[in-house]
């Protein structure tokens, strides 16, 4: 060939170039840049990673992650689809039908998915039947393989996780009664209407409990870093009313997590804990609501104490009485058993968990429960303020702003009510705004009276003890005078 036809060839190659690209409709020319791309590529050495749907008589886990990793992404190309609920799913999802095959690009490698059936015999116990066996195929170029193993199938494992995640069915586990099977926890699809938006708190407080959430959530490399379980404890305290219970659903709402709601009084041993905890999901919220009222925490050390300390009883009696308090540590549940279960010590799973408790009295419980790495936030719950009070106003009666919100702003902090007080009312008054306000002001009113009452009456009771409290110093003072007298008089 000598230059001239080279030159002309060329020329003959940018004319249908530039007619590709400039008179074509778009759709022709990507069609033909896809075949000449298919072309090369099928000239390149090709490898095939197979995924079948059942290994041996079980289902593959790696089979039902590929089918939710292409649910999200078969839909825009494929031409025909399966509508189909997989097993615990929530919601309906497109898979690939048979003899269909998908296409994309990880970080410049070329990735095809294909899907088919074969039929497969299986015998189980001498029992035969016949499957119908789905087969994934993952084909790309050999020279890629390393970095489809290290880093393509991780990605595909790791978005699979988050569908499956997001698309299941959320649950309200409870171990207050057996069910007939046997299992320890009981469940119930869990859909609470609390969130974030409707709980009435503090808004930098809110902020802070939904920032230290996401920080939790995103710190497993973290905490397996550091050596410790990928756990978080909170403890919620105040008044009944204050909004708890609704802080742990907003709080589950938010990391799309299932609760467990922990009765400790329905456990009967430190092992029947154990073994609870441990048949928690991963990211799951275990909850211990009045954690005050569910156990006596300090009954080993008073029973242990009053058994050394008791002069009287004789030996026989102590060891009757130590064993008896062995018995009742085998049989019941020990501050021990929950700070081991706050430790995380029964925790051998990767995945992150929440341990919330609640209580109304947070003076009552102890300080080796309430230490840092135990419960690492209190979260105190109180009387309605001004803002919780505008928040509610706004859920419940739709206003932002309202004549008589000033004299809400006076009222409220003598009157100590509570969200539920509130919420209660407004309730009531079925979204009438002007009743809403009325009624609430009458109510905050009649409290603030009662409230004023005993604060007066406190006082008097303070004034009568002051009284009483100098009478018995003078008494005293005039005693250790009339003592010294004597002592003097006897020197
Ligand atoms: N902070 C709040 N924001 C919005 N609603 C609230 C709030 N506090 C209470 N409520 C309302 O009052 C009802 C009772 O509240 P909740 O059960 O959360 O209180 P609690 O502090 O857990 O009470 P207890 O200590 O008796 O268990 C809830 O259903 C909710 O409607």
């Amino acid at each position: 060939m000598d230059w001239k036809s080279i030159g002309s060839l060329l020329a003959t190659f940018m004319f249908i170039r530039t007619a590709i690209n400039d008179f074509l409709p778009p759709e022709i020319s990507q069609y033909f840049k896809r075949f000449f791309s298919k072309f090369f590529s099928s000239l390149q050495p090709k490898v095939a990673i197979i995924i079948e749907e059942f290994d041996g008589a079980y289902t593959n886990d790696i089979f039902e992650a590929v089918q939710a990793y292409l649910s999200s992404k078969c839909f825009s190309s494929g031409q025909v689809l399966k509508l189909s609920r997989p097993k615990n799913f929530k919601n309906l999802t497109f898979t690939m039908n048979t003899n269909q095959s998908f296409e994309e690009t990880f970080e410049g490698i070329q990735i095809k998915w294909s899907f088919y059936s074969v039929e497969k015999k299986m015998s189980n116990f001498g029992y035969h039947r016949s499957l119908e066996n789905g087969i994934f195929e993952l084909s790309f170029n050999r020279k890629y393989k390393e970095r489809v193993h290290s880093s393509y199938i991780p990605h595909v494992m790791k978005v699979a996780e988050e569908i499956k995640f997001r698309n299941r069915e959320r649950k309200l586990y409870t171990n207050r009664a057996n069910d007939e099977e046997g299992r320890i926890w009981s469940s119930i699809p869990f859909s609470h209407p609390s969130t974030f938006d409707t709980l009435a708190i503090d808004p930098f407080l809110k902020e802070d409990i939904k920032q230290d959430l996401m920080k939790f959530v995103r710190r497993r490399e973290f905490y397996s870093r550091v050596g410790r379980a990928w756990k978080r404890g909170y403890l919620l305290f105040g008044p009944p009313g204050t909004g708890k219970t609704s802080l742990i659903a907003a709080i589950a709402n938010f990391l799309e997590f299932d609760i467990y709601d922990m009765e400790l009084t329905a456990v009967t041993s430190n092992s029947q804990m154990r073994k609870l905890l441990i048949s928690t999901s991963n990211k799951s919220v275990i909850v211990v609501e009045d954690i005050d009222c569910s156990l006596d925490l300090s009954e080993r050390g008073e029973k242990e104490s009053k058994a050394e300390n008791d002069n009287n009883e004789n030996e026989g009696d102590i060891r009757r009485i130590k064993s008896e308090t062995k018995k009742t540590m085998l049989q019941t549940v020990s501050l021990s058993g929950v700070l081991n279960f706050v430790d995380g010590l029964w925790s051998s799973c990767g995945g992150e968990r929440l341990i919330i408790f609640t209580t109304n009295h947070k003076e009552k419980l102890d300080a080796a429960l309430l230490r840092p790495g135990r419960m690492d936030i209190h979260i105190n719950l109180s009387f309605c303020d001004i803002e919780a009070f505008k928040m509610l106003a706004k859920n419940y009666l739709g206003i932002d702003r309202h004549e008589l919100m000033w004299k809400v702003e006076e009222m409220l902090p003598l009157a100590k009510m509570t969200p539920a007080d509130i919420a209660e009312i407004f309730m009531s008054c079925e979204e009438d705004a002007d009743m809403g306000m009325a009624t609430v002001i009458k109510r905050m009113a009649k409290e603030n009276q009662k409230n004023d009452h005993l604060t007066i009456e406190d006082a008097s009771v303070d004034d009568q003890k002051n009284k009483a409290k100098k009478k018995d110093d003078s008494d005293n003072e005039d005693a250790s005078v009339d003592q010294k007298k004597k002592e003097k008089i006897e020197a």
